[in-house]
């Protein structure tokens, strides 16, 4: 049976018998054939769906070997500043490997399935009247000034290493790379930890390289618009990033991978938000759909061509954020007085 990231990937990890064996069972995430939306876009598509990782984001991935590794150096608490995925995935595993931690997110920002997961798992929670990038500046600093103290965001190099093993796990399950890999971008480490495995399994296993197709929302599009977005905006939270600590690495794998950083709009983020659950059955948070939005606009655009075999990544679990569900939920629950008779005529008439 699957034994976490830790054990599987320990040949591509910096671990060592010192590395406490610190797992939730993350990784091993399915990749689901998208069949209908295949068939209307002439692609082979698949969604790597990492919503089902144990607290129901890719954050695990980076996160198991980021607090092992705190603990290791002897830290007694982990700190991080999250749109709420770094922060449920930082608080579960420092839960699980006896640490402190401490979370600051930006107030009224943050899916509240995400700051539910911090506060059940016993984080320190603070949130500020600023955004992720705001919060980011301060948990550096005290990380910095504090030597108990680790910061487990991605500028620790940890999350990227063990990030990576999301693209073994797709050529595993593929045979080969895909020709696009599509992905969102928020602080835009994800895209490097990607790009990253696909290069070290080009490198141990001759298997090919995919071309890397990042996306912002339109509202946080640093990189696409070379320039820092003062005041993020998408209703993709996850991503309401306007400064991305890992913007060099992402600029890096777009480069090097001949592929490409675009931006798509909410609306277009919440029209795939739709389609992909309502078609194929796959709930992921709105955040993730921007990469799906990717997909169809290259589809469109001709930047992604007919027959070719493409993965886009779903990052997190649409449960994280039911308040954007029920808001654009393509129909409403339909209330009923207790009345048998009405309730029958009305679901036969559906
Ligand atoms: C669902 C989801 N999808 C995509 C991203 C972007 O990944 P990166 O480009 O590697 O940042 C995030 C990022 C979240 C945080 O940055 C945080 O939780 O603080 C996310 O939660």
């Amino acid at each position: 049976t699957w034994q976490g990231v830790l054990k599987e990937y320990k040949e591509y990890l910096p671990v060592n018998e010192n590395t406490p064996e610190l797992t939730l069972y993350e990784g091993n995430t399915p990749l689901i054939k998208l069949e209908k939306l295949s068939e209307e876009l002439g692609i082979e598509l698949h969604a790597k769906f990492e919503g089902l990782n144990p607290t129901g984001s890719f954050k695990d991935r980076g996160m198991v070997l980021a607090v092992a590794k705190a603990k290791e150096e002897g830290a007694h608490t982990v700190i991080c500043a999250s749109t709420g995925n770094t922060s449920a995935a930082a608080s579960a595993y420092a839960a699980r490997a006896g640490l402190n931690s401490i979370v600051v997110l930006p107030e009224g920002k943050v899916a509240v399935g995400k700051v539910t997961q911090a506060m059940m798992s016993g984080a320190k929670t603070v949130t500020i009247e600023g955004n992720f990038d705001d919060a980011l500046k301060i948990v550096r600093k005290i990380s910095e000034d504090n030597d108990g103290i680790e910061l487990v965001n991605s500028l620790n190099p940890y999350r990227i290493e063990c990030q990576k093993t999301a693209s073994f796990e797709v050529i595993d399950a593929l045979g080969k790379a895909p020709d696009y890999l599509c992905i969102p971008v928020g602080n835009a480490a994800n895209i490097a930890a990607y790009w990253k495995g696909f290069k070290e399994y080009n490198e141990k296993k001759g298997t090919s390289l995919p071309k890397m197709y990042g996306f912002e929302a339109e509202g946080a599009a640093a990189i696409v618009k070379n320039k820092v977005i003062e005041n993020p905006e998408t209703v993709g939270t996850a991503i309401r990033i306007g400064n991305p600590a890992s913007w060099d690495k992402a600029a890096a794998a777009r480069d090097e991978s001949g592929g490409k950083i675009d931006s798509v709009t909410d609306e277009e983020i919440l029209s795939a938000y739709k389609r992909v659950a309502s078609t194929e059955g796959v709930f992921c948070e709105p955040g993730s759909a921007a990469s799906l939005a990717g997909v169809l606009k290259s589809v469109e655009n001709g930047s992604i061509q007919k027959g070719s075999t493409v993965v886009t990544v779903l990052t997190g679990n649409g449960l994280k954020d039911p308040d954007t569900a029920m808001e654009v939920a393509l129909d409403q629950p339909k209330k009923l007085p207790l009345d048998e008779g009405k309730i029958v005529e009305y679901i036969e008439s559906l």
